[in-house]
């Protein structure tokens, strides 16, 4: 089954982000925290549509002790002032700027993109830390697209799974404060049957 379900409301050209009122911080500890809004963007499955068959994804690979791996999901980045795919996702850029910028002090610049094609698509457990947020407090601002996916959530260095949110058609999630350097995140594999998910993220100025 990889049909989206989509609610019969959720169709057409109408894409875009509702209010930001229902957002609900959950803090983590050691000075992490997320902010956490369940269907926050209207046509959801309608850009799931249009950035799957838009985007240029692209497969890479990575070394891994001495053989080359394939990543487990596709990629697309746009660097600051690269132009996005979807007029859909500025709104969502300026908006979570306009909303933030009390608290963050500078602006969403770049996007990442990733696609989970199916439940073998994965990212292991790691904190956003090249860059700047290796030693500096910063938000990454996530909108989940296509079928619900697990973000895991634990304190870095190991453990259990301390928080587990499942993500997709037009969730908000935005991790912050020292989150990418005191917890780790992963979207683990799962064998349950599930359709695509996109994943976009939204990072300031030299973090990755
Ligand atoms: O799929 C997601 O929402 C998380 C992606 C992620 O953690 C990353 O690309 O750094
Ligand atoms: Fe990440």
């Amino acid at each position: 089954m990889t049909g989206l379900q989509g609610s019969l409301f959720d169709q057409g050209d109408d894409i875009g982000p509702g209010p930001l009122d229902g957002l609900r911080r959950t803090v983590l500890g050691d000075g992490a925290w997320i902010d956490h809004l369940p269907g926050w963007l209207h046509g959801a499955d309608a850009l799931f549509e249009e950035l799957a068959g838009s985007v240029p994804w692209q497969a890479e690979e990575r070394a891994m002790y001495d053989s080359v791996v394939a990543v487990p999901r596709l990629l697309a980045y746009y660097r600051e002032g690269a132009p996005l795919p979807h007029p859909a996702l500025v709104e969502v850029r300026e908006r979570l700027g306009a909303h933030y910028a009390p608290e963050l002090g500078e602006p969403f610049v770049t996007a990442g993109l990733c696609l989970y094609r199916d439940g073998r698509d994965s990212v292991a457990w790691h904190g956003d830390r090249t860059g700047r947020s290796a030693t500096r407090d910063t938000m990454v601002a996530i909108l989940s697209l296509g079928d619900p996916r697990d973000l895991a959530l634990r304190p870095r260095g190991g453990g259990p799974t301390a928080l587990r949110l499942p993500l997709g058609h037009g969730d908000l999630v935005v991790m912050g404060g020292s989150c990418q350097r005191t917890w780790e995140h992963a979207v683990p594999k799962t064998s349950r049957a599930v359709g695509p998910r996109i994943s976009v993220q939204y990072r300031t100025r030299g973090v990755r």
